[in-house]
């Protein structure tokens, strides 16, 4: 059984303790321990899977069920702003404690003059302006502070090209309102899609209804992700929709009927990430139930990559995947143009390659390959290479990545910049390096308000009750964060952090789009 402690903050109790405090200047304290763990750690459905079942079911020719599905704050921004555009979408109870399944209703015309909050969320600032264009009606589209310097530009090109009529005042970003006139001409167009597949994906999910269909033909350098847009294909293809990359780069989808279907949605294997990691930072083994066999999910990708770090992962007849190690990660070398998803958890764990078993001892990483996660819930480069100095790493921030040289690693607060995968990496080095207090740990709501729950319950420590946030601390959920709400309620016996958390204004980091990519199309100013 792990020993466990629990990490005491400097400002403790002071810093947490207040009525209607904001949640984002609230510290959790990571709990630290020493292995070997062994743990079995259930998770909710795929984000991604969420996002384009729940697309793909609005669109399609009939009622349709999700299984399963992720209830987070950026699948609550899908269904509503599904529901804003006329979808019927109901929850049927189903016993799990992660949320019901939905049974979703097309709207039999898709209705504009509304407004639809993206929050932080990729999927719902890029997945839903095609649907708006298909609707009657202006739809004007915003969400969080940061989430106006997000990319936009060349999703809004494209549809412009392809038929609509989108004003941005030039943009290129959040604010912007697509003036749907019910249907979209289609066809063949040109596209950047080196900082974000979800332009092509965009496309893709509603291509089928655009009156020609669409042919995407990307125009720069590398695409990012590229198993965000085969899973694109494939729950397309899963719904009758002939859809292809008829070559590289390239990616077609015909205009017809989306099949509705009831569909289950798979764990998410990029949530899994942390919780797998963990067996690297303490020894010992974590299990993952339901990792699918064949998936094109990139999060299947951790078991080459955590192997890499010196780990063994094997998947049981069961279908469980179980990572087991030794308690000290290795360093690596790693390029991963297709998991810029995984890299702040791969960079965490270099982190504690480089920290070593007693912070003299470490080896030294280089993750490549990433550059376009500057664009991501922040510029996620430089906000890791910021948050580890803080803590003594020796991390530098490359063109397209992260070099970690050796060094000891120490407590100190590291901060989320509102990105959940931030939090759950600060959550990760907490396990090795005591004292570590990771700020607005409620950021983990994005996808998986859970996480503060199954962290403690994967160390065997109390998930605390809900009622008594603001105590000594620890993986409870966060205060001064409002309580679960919506298709989310009933989950208090998992302590999660609601899903509905307060929106953080996030620290200045020095974004600057231009300097990193070398043109500013399809950045938005910084
Ligand atoms: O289509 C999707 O569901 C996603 C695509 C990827 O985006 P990028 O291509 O911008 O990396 C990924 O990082 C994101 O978390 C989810
Ligand atoms: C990049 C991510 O999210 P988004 O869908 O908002 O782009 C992510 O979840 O790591």
């Amino acid at each position: 059984m792990l020993e466990a402690k629990m990490n005491q903050g400097k400002d403790g109790d002071e810093a947490r303790s207040g009525e209607g405090a904001d949640a984002a200047a609230q510290l959790w304290p990571a709990p630290s321990g020493s292995g070997p763990l062994n743990a079995r750690v259930s998770l909710p459905g795929s984000k991604s899977l969420t996002g384009r079942e729940l697309v793909l079911a609005a669109l399609a020719d009939g009622p349709g069920v999700l299984r399963a599905p992720l209830h987070s704050r950026d699948s609550a921004l899908m269904i509503d702003a599904l529901r804003a555009l006329g979808t019927v979408i109901e929850e049927i109870p189903n016993g799990s404690v992660f949320g019901p399944d939905l049974r979703v209703t097309p709207a039999a015309e898709l209705t504009g003059s509304t407004s639809i909050a993206c929050g932080l969320a990729g999927t719902v600032m890029r997945f839903v302006p095609p649907i708006a264009a298909l609707a009657l009606g202006p739809v004007a589209f915003d969400g969080d502070p940061y989430a106006r310097k997000r990319p936009m530009r060349p999703v809004l090109d494209a549809l412009r090209a392809l038929g609509a009529d989108i004003a941005d005042e030039g943009r290129g970003a959040l604010p912007f309102t697509v003036h749907g006139t019910g249907s979209l001409r289609g066809g063949r167009v040109e596209l950047d899609a080196s900082l974000s597949s979800q332009f092509v994906s965009a496309l893709l999910l509603s291509g089928a209804r655009f009156a020609e269909g669409v042919h995407v033909v990307h125009t720069g350098e590398r695409v990012p992700s590229l198993p965000h847009i085969e899973m694109t294909l494939d729950t397309l293809r899963a719904r009758g929709v002939v859809a292809g990359s008829p070559v590289p780069g390239e990616w077609t989808v015909e205009p017809g009927p989306i099949h509705a279907r009831e569909v289950r949605i798979e764990a998410d294997l990029s949530n899994a990430a942390p919780f797998l990691a963990a067996a690297l930072a303490l020894g010992g083994s974590v299990t993952v139930p339901g990792w699918p066999e064949r998936t094109t999910q990139v999060g299947d990708q951790l078991r080459e990559l955590l192997t890499a770090f010196g780990a063994r992962a094997e998947r049981g007849g069961d279908g469980a995947l179980t990572v087991t190690a030794e308690g000290r990660p290795r360093g690596v070398r790693l390029h991963i143009p297709e998991a810029g998803e995984l890299a702040p958890t791969l960079v965490g764990l270099a982190a504690l390659a480089a920290h070593g078993s007693d912070g003299t001892d470490g080896e030294a990483s280089e993750i490549t390959g990433i550059g376009h996660i500057r664009h991501h819930e922040t510029d996620r480069i430089a906000a890791l290479v910021r948050e580890l100095r803080n803590l003594g790493a020796e991390a530098e921030e490359l063109e397209d990545g992260i070099a970690i040289r050796p060094a000891a690693l120490h407590g100190g607060v590291w901060r989320s910049y509102a990105d959940h995968r931030m939090a759950t990496t600060g959550a990760l080095i907490g396990l090795r390096v005591p004292g570590v207090e990771v700020e607005d740990v409620a950021s983990t709501s994005k996808t998986l308000p859970q996480f503060t729950a199954l962290w403690a319950r994967m160390l065997g420590l109390p998930a605390r009750d809900p009622g008594t946030a603001g105590d000594s601390g620890g993986p409870g959920p966060v205060p001064g964060v409002a309580g679960a709400t919506g298709v989310a309620g009933g989950l208090g016996a998992l302590g999660l952090v609601g899903i509905s958390g307060t929106v953080a204004e996030q620290p200045a980091l020095d974004y600057d789009p231009v300097k990193w990519f070398g043109g500013s199309d399809g950045a938005a100013d910084a």
